[in-house]
């Protein structure tokens, strides 16, 4: 196939280019004033309000957006994803992390073939196994009833669950339902982190989910083979069968480690790792800890995303208009950073999770046709919720570097405070804090205006706002499953539009395998050295001495037992 044009060759992207010396005349404090751009700019959809009024952008740059859109194919891209094209060239796979949350009577192809029913089988097995170890009908070794469970994974099999873990850990009726249960995850290959992860857990009622895509990602075996040694040291070998479970698509390699198949949670090649919370990854953890009926209302949320986001038109679809207006401040105005800022301690693993989907999917430097790219791709997302992140960075963001902001936040509260049987509304303080910053932001306070305030002449400069920095707002009704769900799919699908418009593939991650193939490297070299004291050779010399000084000062340490180390 002959290779696309690059977007940035286009008219339309030309035109844009055009269009920012107009912009940048133009203060948000001014745009602000036109109601019927904000009006226009206000959107509502199933309990979730977009306000972009904030954005350095009037209807014109809209529109000239909606050209580039048309000009990147945007339109056929999301057909061809949602009709399982081959979309990830590189990999040679569909992209289907939709049909994990398609009803039972929906038809999603991948390859010619419907594979919602594969994908019911599976969440029927879940939610006859999460059943199971809930009602203790499925005990551990000894016969006690499972109440913890570690999830070991990392990256995609990590970040979703757990963002998705903490969202709903407050939520009323998740919570009910999780009660006596614990849910923890073990990511790092830190040895911290597994200390931490079975301090105060008994093996006898633990439950331990290997969630692997691949079932060869380093830290993930490591700690997994870690668990297993700690539950047969306790419990003896055969105990692992009762405690060991797994998420993957390799299950050979799920066999070979010594789990039964059996008790294996498929998913499939179509499902990428950072898009992989409604596969098995997440349902299995969150049905054991919610149970299966919380975590269906998620999927629903994320399907009604998944339905709007396919079928509505680009002025009214809140993934695209995201999309468009993240191209438009990245490649534009020239803003590379994003942060994203819920006003909902609930969601504080929302950024950490955005970070792999926005990061890992659009960090490229060559087209989908592998031209190397005349312009930066990606943005740099980050972010806490508020009002913690007042106190930490905003200091730059009103001050120093120019980030759009996201701003979200919930209308009713997950907990209300009870003081003495009256509700003590300190979500009305948080919210304060929510409405607040955006215009802060926006208008930011002028020479004059410190002038009338008397402030000292010297503390003018300190004390100037340029304002015109760009929000979004999102408002959501409430922040139950169904809800978490939304907010994911907005957020993925925002990703997707933004891969589309740039012209790169968003579903490979090429980038992360050198520095892993890297490691491979020196692990060999530091197990060779602690063992038959094979002096480090083969590194740079900056490399060798680090590692050298790493062996001498460490070298009271044992190396691991060979049943830990990886077999290569
Ligand atoms: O689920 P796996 O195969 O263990 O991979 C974990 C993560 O590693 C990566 O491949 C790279 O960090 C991610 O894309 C993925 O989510």
């Amino acid at each position: 196939m002959a290779p696309t044009a690059l977007i940035c060759d286009t008219q339309p992207w030309k035109d844009l280019k055009a269009h920012v010396e107009e912009i940048k005349k133009t203060h948000l404090r001014e745009l602000l004033t036109d109601t019927e751009r904000s009006k226009q700019m206000m959107l509502e959809f199933d309990g979730i309000t977009l306000d972009y009024s904030r954005q350095q952008a009037t209807l014109g740059t809209l529109s000239k957006l909606q050209k580039l859109a048309e000009a990147a194919h945007l339109k056929d891209k999301i057909e061809r994803m949602f009709n399982g094209e081959h979309i990830n060239s590189t990999e040679n796979r569909s992209v289907l992390h939709v049909a994990l949350r398609a009803p039972r009577d929906a038809v999603v192809k991948s390859d010619g073939k419907n594979v919602v029913p594969d994908v019911w089988k599976v969440l029927d097995q879940i939610k006859d196994f999460s059943d199971k170890v809930r009602n203790g009908s499925w005990v551990g070794a000894t016969g006690k009833p499972l109440t913890n469970v570690i999830s070991v994974g990392i990256g995609g099999s990590f970040l979703g669950p757990l963002f998705v873990h903490t969202a709903l850990q407050t939520d009323p009726e998740a919570s009910k339902q999780a009660k006596g249960r614990q849910l923890r995850f073990l990511a790092n290959v830190d040895p911290i982190d597994v200390a931490r992860n079975i301090t105060g857990l008994n093996p006898e009622t633990t439950l331990v989910v290997v969630v692997s895509k691949t079932f060869t990602t380093a830290e993930t075996m490591l700690n997994a083979r870690t668990l297993r040694t700690w539950i047969s040291k306790e419990l003896g070998p055969s105990a692992v069968a009762k405690h060991m479970v797994a998420v993957s698509t390799n299950l050979m390699l799920v066999e070979k480690f010594g789990i039964d198949p059996k008790n294996a949670f498929a998913f499939w090649d179509w499902v990428g790792g950072r898009y992989s919370v409604c596969s098995a990854v997440g349902v299995v953890p969150l049905s054991l800890q919610y149970g299966f009926s919380v975590v269906e209302k998620f999927l629903n949320g994320a399907w009604s995303v998944d339905k709007h986001f396919s079928s509505v038109p680009f002025e009214k679809n809140l993934p695209v208009l995201l999309g468009l207006l993240s191209v438009w401040n990245v490649s534009f105005l020239g803003y590379p950073a994003r942060a994203i800022l819920p006003y909902s301690q609930a969601l504080e693993k929302f950024a950490p999770h955005i970070q792999q989907v926005s990061m890992e999917s659009n960090g490229k430097g060559v087209s989908i046709d592998g031209v190397p790219f005349p312009l930066e791709t990606g943005e740099i997302d980050f972010g806490e919720p508020g009002t913690n992140s007042q106190h930490s960075f905003y200091q730059l963001i009103h001050q120093g570097r120019v980030i759009p902001c996201d701003f979200i936040a919930v209308i009713k509260s997950q907990q209300p405070v009870y003081l003495e049987g009256e509700i003590v509304n300190n979500h009305d303080e948080l919210m304060s804090n929510f409405f607040a910053q955006p215009d802060a932001l926006a208008y930011g306070k002028t020479h004059e205006q410190l002038l009338k305030e008397n402030v000292p002449d010297h503390l003018i400069p300190h004390k100037t706002f340029t304002g015109n920095r760009p929000s979004i707002s999102l408002l959501l009704s409430s922040l139950d499953a169904y809800k978490i769900g939304q907010l994911l799919a907005i957020y993925e699908h925002r990703v997707a539009v933004q891969g589309f418009i740039w012209g790169i593939n968003s579903f490979d991650q090429w980038g992360v395998e050198l520095g892993k193939s890297l490691a491979t490297q020196v692990r060999k070299q530091l197990h060779a050295s602690r063992t038959k004291k094979v002096p480090v050779q083969g590194f740079n010399p900056s490399t060798t001495t680090l590692l050298n000084k790493y062996l001498e000062e460490s070298s009271d340490v044992p190396a691991a037992p060979s049943t830990l180390l990886p077999k290569s």
